[in-house]
């Protein structure tokens, strides 16, 4: 019989623990065309799930259903083992999303948006506890003072990542958090990521960039048509085989 490590790498599951996420047999249609079919996913404490797949295959969808703006047809959702649907306060609290672009008050700085989005978790920071979040987050505490409308988007994600660790979130839903940032900004992004997921947090990001997901080193799925038809570990695969992959299951 297989014995039950307490952290398996071919799934990334802390056995004894539930999923931070899980969705379950999830459906969901707009009007007549499905956008999700029967979608089942986890992803554990301190891991990474990359999916991929092409426009239309239903991962902003699944995020959605995860932060509670969408309801499934069927199936269900948990966070931290909290139902969106039922809970949505509690179920919010554990998560932190960054979209493709991050919102942000464009005429308050950085650090007034921390301030802000902070207060609205119910979090007062000090300038020292401020100071640290920006540092973590790789942001110039200079630049924390600017207004927001002067930033990059890679400064907007930075501030997005502050307000994610000042929340103590458990989870981080990310939709193409890496489209328009350039390699440099790209990297610096994804070790944030590894960062957070150092300290514990679960991260879905759905994402068109193969290569850094595979780069993130955790698991990745492949979605085609509302359904989950691939998921492998990132270091079982080299670039290219991923890339292959992905291309067999976008012509099938
Ligand atoms: N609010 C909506 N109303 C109608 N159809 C929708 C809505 N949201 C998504 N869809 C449809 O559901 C399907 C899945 O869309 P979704 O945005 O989840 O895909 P995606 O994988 O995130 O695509 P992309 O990579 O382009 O962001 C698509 O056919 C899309 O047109």
């Amino acid at each position: 019989m297989r014995r039950r490590h307490e952290h398996d790498k071919s799934t990334g599951f802390h056995f004894g623990n539930q999923p931070m996420l899980l969705a379950e047999n999830l459906s969901k249609s707009f009007g007549a065309s499905p956008a999700l079919q029967d979608l089942n996913l986890a992803v554990a404490v301190s891991e990474i799930y990359c999916l991929l797949g092409a426009n239309g295959a239903g991962k902003t969808t699944t995020l959605n259903i995860f932060l509670g703006f969408l309801r499934p047809d069927g199936g269900s959702v948990r966070i931290d083992g909290i139902d969106p649907a039922a809970d949505p306060a509690r179920a919010r609290a554990r998560l932190a999303y960054i979209p493709e672009q991050v919102n942000l008050y464009p005429v308050l700085s950085g650090r007034e948006n921390l301030r802000y989005f902070a207060a609205l978790s119910g979090t007062a920071l000090t300038l020292d506890e401020e100071a640290g979040l920006f540092r973590r987050a790789g942001l110039d505490v200079a630049a924390a003072d600017r207004r927001v409308d002067s930033y990059s988007k890679g400064m907007r994600q930075k501030v997005g990542i502050a307000i994610a660790l000042a929340k103590h979130a458990k989870a981080l839903l990310l939709d193409e958090p890496l489209s328009g940032l350039d390699p440099h900004a790209a990297n610096e992004f994804c070790m944030q990521l590894r960062t957070l997921q150092e300290s514990g947090v679960a991260v879905l990001m759905a994402t068109h960039d193969l290569f850094r997901a595979r780069e993130l080193g955790g698991r990745i799925g492949i979605m085609k048509r509302g359904r989950l038809v691939d998921e492998r570990d990132a270091t079982s695969l080299t670039a290219p085989e991923l890339e292959q992959l992905y291309l067999a299951h976008m012509q099938d």
